[in-house]
């Protein structure tokens, strides 16, 4: 079996952690670089799993996986270049950095992925979007679908699609526990016990999401199925659309886009 580092084991790549544990890889086949100290004692302790040097887990591994913050990743990939080789795999998971960022301080022959995942992958229902770099075999970009496979969906995507992909589906979780948010406050304002709101949403998220992926039914159809005339349901939709929700929405999403061009250039 080929041996897989994840080096940066913070949100995501704990997460990614785990959902590689249950799915079955083997701890032996596993590592994780890491710099500080008590956070390596914790995943040692949680997942059984040997937390080493970057640069000892880049040499021993045939797959790295990439997951600290786009502004370390220029200084992560000077420690570890010295030791990567060909035939090699590294898989980044880091927003707005491209395959050829990666590729021109890694030695030639080394085989770049971008990644875009997101945090439902706790839970196996991640979306993942993977683009090859200019180096990379049909079987290269096989294995970081199956990686990233562990723990949900995985869509091939061309790489310029990326920026626009980490605006919806890698930060989308956060658009959606926002409005979550939002309408358990309002369930508080029309007097609702906080548990009993908090309930009541979620459960309408699930069983909606449910019915949006069972269904296939367009998302339209299926509010207008519950907009009765001169009902209640309507009420409510005009009120986001004079607060421009949806252009909000737009807004917020092309924010996102732009920051991760800008995440590329090191801002
Ligand atoms: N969170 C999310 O929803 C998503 C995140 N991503 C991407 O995943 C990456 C990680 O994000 P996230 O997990 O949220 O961030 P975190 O800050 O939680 O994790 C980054 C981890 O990298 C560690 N780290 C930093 N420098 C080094 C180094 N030199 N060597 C080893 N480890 C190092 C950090 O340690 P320390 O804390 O000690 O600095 C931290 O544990 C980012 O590039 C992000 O764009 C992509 C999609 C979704
Ligand atoms: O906010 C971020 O930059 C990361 C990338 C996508 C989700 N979280």
């Amino acid at each position: 079996m080929s041996q897989t580092a994840i080096i940066g084991a913070g949100v995501m790549g704990e997460t990614l952690l785990s959902g590689l544990v249950r799915a079955g890889r083997r701890v032996d086949d596993l590592m994780v670089g890491e710099k500080r100290s008590e956070r390596a004692r914790e995943l040692e302790e949680r997942y059984g799993v040997a937390v080493v040097p970057n640069v000892e887990a880049a040499a021993a591994a045939d797959t790295v996986m990439l997951v600290v913050k786009p502004q370390d990743m220029a200084d992560v990939l000077a420690e570890v270049a010295p030791v990567l080789r060909p035939g090699q795999l590294l898989v980044s998971l880091a927003a707005g950095i491209t395959t050829g960022f990666i590729e021109q301080r890694v030695p030639e022959g080394v085989a770049v992925v971008r990644v875009m995942p997101n945090t439902p992958a706790l839970v196996d229902e991640g979306m993942a979007a993977v683009s090859p770099g200019s180096h990379c075999s049909e079987a290269d970009l096989a294995e970081a679908e199956s990686l990233m496979g562990s723990v949900g969906r995985v869509v091939r995507i061309p790489e310029r699609q990326q920026d626009a992909v980490t605006a919806i589906s890698g930060s989308g979780p956060a658009y959606i526990f926002f409005v979550v948010e939002s309408m358990i406050e309002a369930g508080v304002h029309l007097g609702l016990p906080r548990a009993t709101a908090s309930d009541l949403v979620i459960q309408t998220l699930v069983g909606s999401a449910k019915m949006l992926r069972e269904t296939g039914t367009h998302p339209t159809v299926l509010r207008e199925q519950v907009t009765s005339p001169a009902g209640t349901t309507a009420s409510a939709l005009r009120e986001l659309e004079i607060h421009r929700v949806r252009a909000a929405f737009l807004a917020a999403m092309e924010a996102a886009r732009d920051r991760s061009r800008a995440l590329a250039e090191g801002s």
